[in-house]
């Protein structure tokens, strides 16, 4: 499958351009790093490839054809912040039933433990969190995986146990990957394929 995001502008009501004509495109398989510096349009870029965000110009395909609006997203999106991303109203485990049915094992790899499932957001940490919302984007029919600066709550020993594990369920399903950070060495580590956001906005 080939995931692109054509001739992508965007502006902010009453801001400037952020995003001027960009091109990005991810076939299945590949994990592509996405660099830039704070402030330059990562994450608005995260949430349009995802579908939250409307371009102001554009467009984003899977296959060359425009991703439908109703139903599973393929593409799915795990935000920095994991508590804007979660219902507070919800416990753990109708936040995990939202990316579809999901499978014990998935929860071991992410190291959630089982009584967490009953508790609400407010309950648990940042990391936990996180790994929730994890869980959650890895449901069957996602197809691509954008994270954005996933697990820069974490330490490095967590850092390092959540992306072995999201990685061997990238590879296990032959998704592909966006990984946005502004760490090279994550981005080196982990990546198939760099992309400096300033040099491809136009
Ligand atoms: N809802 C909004 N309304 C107006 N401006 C916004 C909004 N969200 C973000 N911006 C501005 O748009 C620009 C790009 O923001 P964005 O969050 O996409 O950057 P980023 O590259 O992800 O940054 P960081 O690495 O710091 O998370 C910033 O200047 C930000 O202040």
């Amino acid at each position: 499958m080939l995931f692109e995001g054509k001739n992508i502008s965007f502006s902010y009501p009453k801001g400037e351009d952020i995003l001027r004509n960009m091109n990005i495109s991810i076939e299945s398989g590949e994990r592509v790093g996405l660099i830039a510096k704070s402030g330059y349009g990562k994450s608005t870029l995260a949430k349009i490839l995802a579908g939250y965000v409307k371009p102001t110009k554009g467009e984003v395909f899977i296959d060359g054809k425009p991703i439908p609006t109703k139903g599973h997203h393929p593409v799915q999106l795990i935000y920095q912040h994991p508590e804007k991303a979660i219902n507070p109203r919800w416990r753990m485990k109708e936040v995990l039933e939202e990316g579809g049915v999901f499978q014990d094992k998935m929860l071991q790899a992410m190291g959630i433990e089982k009584h967490w499932l009953t508790r609400y957001p407010r309950e648990l940490s940042s990391g936990e969190l996180q790994r929730f919302s994890i869980v959650r984007a890895l449901g069957g029919n996602t197809k691509f995986l954008i994270a954005d600066e996933i697990t820069t709550m974490l330490d490095a020993i967590n850092q390092a146990q959540i992306w072995k594990s999201i990685l061997e369920v990238v590879e296990e399903r032959n998704l592909g990957l966006l990984v946005i950070t502004h760490n090279h060495h994550l981005a080196n580590k982990i990546c198939t394929r760099k992309i400096y956001l300033e040099e491809v906005n136009g």
